[in-house]
């Protein structure tokens, strides 16, 4: 029993140990390929730094000067651990980046890794992902005028697909965007064998490209990007083209081994797959909150159960954390994409509408649990963490932002401290009144009451910060703080 205790009292992993994933390709691809990455975000920047790191010639293309300034300074334009390195070895070498998409038509393949954000509706916003795939189409038009193609061949151009867009996207939205730019079809005519640079019927024929549509959903976190990317749990390829899928391998070569599975399937399935990922694994931090509400009803210790629940193969241990609910910028409009395009259809999502009322209220649950201890009308509260999960500066949807609205609605004056995060929220939610504080003993400071809603390890560590608040009382959203005498501790759930 004493041995049982001791298992289950240890907190869960947070995320799956790092220290042992690489953060650089360990291999090269045999054959080089020249490859263009249209949006030069999160994604982007990441797949174009690791591609570059198997020793392709690649291409970043973005509308906006800052991370394409960035790039070829040899600087990440985001904040992920690893990526500066990356970008900074091969910047200015097999790595660079514009602003001109005629870039494209020198690759043989191009990824979209362009915004695909929610309409207000919830509905996916195509704005993005139609007009970055036109230019493509327009782009290799040009050439095609220009001569890029030598006269009676076929030159073999994919577009792939990064970004999430709900399943019929890729060939309603993507296909016809590309074909506008192109001025026809994505096959020309010419085209009359398998064989790349073979097609021609009559030499004196202008060459054209021959463009390809495939599908590659990513699956990267935020914070362990290049990690996640180069250690991947499975690949998923969604073509209809066998010399596409070839294609997609070649680009991949290095992370193809006999470790991590390949999902070859159609471009609408594969996107359909990364939407079941993102909403099971939302719905499973839902359903463990859910449980830990029911379990805080009782004074039983969610996080104990969820370790042994975790210990069921079927359920495994991983995203049983329950606390102030999911933030970020995929898990949200994801789920509502799926849930609108379902909608579309005429099927009614019940469960994940759950899902989603149950994240819009862990934020209003915490608040409540602070209520019962202080009335913080006029008075200082610190909120610890304001990034929407450790690791990142990234505040979309981050789950200070409903904390922090609803101190202020309180009347609390609103004392934040995060590492990394202040500019962005600052940027994403100018409503939001708070002071910012330097560190977490500054916000600490004279408080009457902290909340923490991200689980940064430097929030662990903090003892006698809390000695300085005017009133000891602290409600924690992650499972952060350690329980110690002198202060008054409420877990969300536990
Ligand atoms: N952020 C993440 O962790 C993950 C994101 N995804 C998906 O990947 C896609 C991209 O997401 P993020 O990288 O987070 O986006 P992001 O917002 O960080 O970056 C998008 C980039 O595209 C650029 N852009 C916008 N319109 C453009 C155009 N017409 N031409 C060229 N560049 C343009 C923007 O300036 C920006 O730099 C989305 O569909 C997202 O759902 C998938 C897995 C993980
Ligand atoms: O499509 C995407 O953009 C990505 O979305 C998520 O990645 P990300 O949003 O970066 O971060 P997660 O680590 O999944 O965390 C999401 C949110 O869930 C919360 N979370 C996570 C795990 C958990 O047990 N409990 C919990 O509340 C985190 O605090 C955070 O707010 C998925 O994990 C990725 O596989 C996917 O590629």
């Amino acid at each position: 029993m004493e041995e049982a205790k001791r298992v289950s009292s240890q907190p869960l992993l947070k995320y799956p140990p790092e220290n042992n994933r690489r953060l650089i390709a360990i291999a090269q691809v045999q054959d080089s390929m020249n490859i263009t990455i249209v949006g030069s975000g999160y994604v982007g920047t990441t797949l174009a730094a690791c591609l570059a790191d198997f020793g392709h010639e690649v291409v970043a293309i973005d509308i906006d000067e800052d991370p394409v300034r960035a790039i070829n300074a040899g600087e990440a334009p985001i904040h992920e651990p690893g990526l500066d390195e990356l970008v900074a070895e091969h910047a200015g070498e097999n790595l660079t980046a514009t602003k001109d998409y005629a870039a494209v038509a020198d690759a043989e393949v191009t990824f979209l890794a362009l915004p695909t954000p929610a309409r207000d509706d919830g509905s996916l916003d195509i704005a993005a992902i139609e007009s970055g795939s036109e230019s493509v189409g327009e782009a290799l038009a040009r050439a095609e005028q220009a001569g890029a193609v030598p006269d009676g061949e076929i030159a073999r151009h994919l577009v792939v697909i990064k970004s999430t867009v709900t399943p019929a996207v890729p060939e309603e939205v993507v296909v016809p965007a590309i074909e506008r730019g192109l001025g026809r079809a994505l096959k020309p005519e010419l085209s009359t064998s398998d064989q790349e640079g073979n097609g021609a019927d009559d030499s004196d024929t202008p060459g054209q490209f021959e463009v390809g549509m495939a599908t590659n959903p990513e699956f990267l976190r935020e914070g362990t990007a290049v990690s996640d990317l180069l250690n991947p749990d499975k690949m998923v390829f969604g073509y209809d083209a066998e010399w596409a899928g070839d294609r997609l391998e070649g680009v991949f070569e290095p992370l193809l081994t006999d470790e991590v599975p390949i999902v070859r399937t159609d471009p609408a399935t594969a996107m359909m797959i990364k939407y079941a990922n993102n909403a099971f694994l939302a719905s499973k931090i839902s359903l463990i909150n859910e449980l830990g509400n029911v379990c805080k009803e009782y004074g039983i210790d969610a996080y104990e159960v969820a370790d042994a629940i975790g210990l069921d193969d079927r359920i495994g241990e991983q995203f049983l954390r329950s606390g102030v609910g999911w933030g970020g910028s995929c898990f949200n409009k994801d789920v509502d994409a799926l849930r609108a395009a379902a909608r579309d259809r005429g099927y009614e999502p019940a469960l994940l509408d759950a899902a989603v009322a149950v994240n819009d209220t862990q934020p209003a649950r915490l608040l409540a649990l602070l209520d019962e201890h202080v009335d913080v009308d006029g008075k200082r509260v610190a909120v610890l963490g304001l990034a929407f999960k450790p690791g990142t500066d990234d505040t979309r949807n981050s789950r200070a932002v409903p904390v922090i609205e609803g101190l202020t609605e309180r009347g609390a004056d609103v004392v934040a401290y995060d590492p990394v995060a202040v500019d962005d929220i600052r940027d994403r939610y100018p409503h939001l009144r708070f002071e910012a504080a330097e560190s977490a003993r500054v916000a600490l400071s004279g408080a009457h009451a902290a909340v923490v809603v991200t689980d940064w390890d430097e929030f662990a560590a903090l003892d006698s910060e809390f000695d300085s608040m005017a009133e000891p009382v602290v409600v924690d959203g992650r499972r952060v703080i350690e329980r110690r005498d002198g202060i008054t501790y409420e877990g969300l759930t536990w």
